[in-house]
């Protein structure tokens, strides 16, 4: 009679139909029980459906290999994976390079904008990049997925919400760049509560059910800081360059490098950082304080082996009343040009790649 490990490994090799991932990756295998006398093993198995055709399928499969191992006769008994552990398989897919995720279409770059700390200009930078992106005639789609802590959509000025054809999610397009957000879904301004698993569920879906057409650039703005929340996100992504935004200040750049090691730990790869906040410009003189410090930046793309690719001063968009965007700068104002040199560098940067 074989042993109940060579049962385990026999089992374990096989996969689960919806997952594809082996029993052994999913720890389906619930339970094994051996009768030897009658030369007969009792399996109880998780999946992620039951009661379908693909389970009739594993079911042939699991006799058929249990019977060439010699045993006798096969009992199995079916159960459904809990729903966090679907999800969790589901997320994890998301970060496969090729996995059925969505990819808007082979040849999209996915841009990740990532900070070490929150309230640096992340948001403002990923919101200004795709647009700057958009106006080179580039066709760009922008996923907040900063889940916890969304503002795109208020950034831009966003009033619509995406509409749903058929099973697909139709992002709202804004300024030329298609985008879509956690603030869509949730009602105005409640707190998002979910956990890890919802997590890489909406990520998932935020790549695979929205209709994002034919893109040249996917940017994806990341929650920030180097805590769970962005290592999840980092791990569940697909293959993405990114960008570090961080202030001059040495400690904004110390937490900076964290992020940026982050990003080389789950296979990112760094294109460049943005000083943000760099100076302040008086208006009537022209000169410039450097009110966070000075050299951050340069310190930064030192130790990460990279570039700085611009540097934006502080200063506010003007406000238009009839078109309300509160963070998106115009192409002829100052920040609106330096935004236009940064994403012309890495539009050229990108496609020599
Ligand atoms: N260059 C700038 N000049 C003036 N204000 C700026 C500049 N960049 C960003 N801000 C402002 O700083 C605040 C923080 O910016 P933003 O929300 O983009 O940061 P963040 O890093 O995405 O923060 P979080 O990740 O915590 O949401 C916002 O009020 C934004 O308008």
């Amino acid at each position: 009679m074989i042993t109940e490990a060579r049962v385990r490994d026999i089992v374990n090799a096989l996969e689960d139909p919806f997952l594809h991932k082996t029993l052994a990756e999913t720890g389906g295998i619930e339970e094994i029980t051996m009768r030897e006398e009658q030369n007969h093993v009792s399996v109880k198995i998780a999946i992620a459906q039951t009661g379908t055709p693909e389970q009739l399928q594993l079911q042939m499969r699991i006799v058929n290999s249990l019977k060439e191992a010699g045993v006798e006769t096969v009992g199995l008994r079916f159960t459904e994976l809990s729903e966090e552990k679907i999800a969790q398989f589901r997320g994890a897919d998301a970060g496969e390079k090729d996995g059925g995720l969505l990819s808007p279409n082979s040849e999209t770059v996915f841009l990740a904008i990532a900070s070490g700390k929150g309230g640096v200009g992340k948001s403002t930078v990923s919101v200004n990049l795709a647009i700057s992106l958009a106006r080179l005639g580039k066709k760009v789609g922008l996923i907040d997925a900063d889940i916890y802590g969304f503002s795109v959509p208020d950034m831009m000025g966003i009033t619509t919400r995406p509409v749903v054809r058929g099973e697909k999610i139709i992002p709202v397009e804004r300024f030329g760049v298609k985008v879509i957000s956690m603030g869509f879904f949730v009602d105005d301004n409640a707190p998002v509560i979910w956990r890890g698993p919802m997590l890489g569920k909406m990520l998932n879906s935020f790549f695979k059910e929205v209709e994002w057409g034919d893109l040249d650039y996917l940017l994806l703005d990341l929650p920030p800081g180097t805590g769970d929340v962005a290592l999840d996100v980092h791990t569940m992504l697909p293959h993405c360059k990114e960008v570090i935004v961080s202030t001059p200040h040495p400690t904004a750049a110390f937490v900076a490098a964290r992020a940026g090691a982050m990003a080389l730990q789950t296979e990112h790869e760094l294109v460049g950082v943005i000083e943000n906040m760099a100076y302040f410009e008086s208006k009537s003189t022209g000169e410039k304080e450097y009110i966070f410090g000075k050299g951050g930046g340069d310190k930064l793309a030192d130790e990460l082996r990279t570039e700085v690719l611009g540097r934006l001063p502080l200063q506010q968009p003007d406000w238009n009343e009839e078109d309300f965007a509160p963070s998106v700068y115009a192409e002829d104002h100052p920040l609106g040009a330096i935004y236009q040199e940064i994403a012309a560098k890495l539009d050229t940067k990108l496609s020599l790649k």
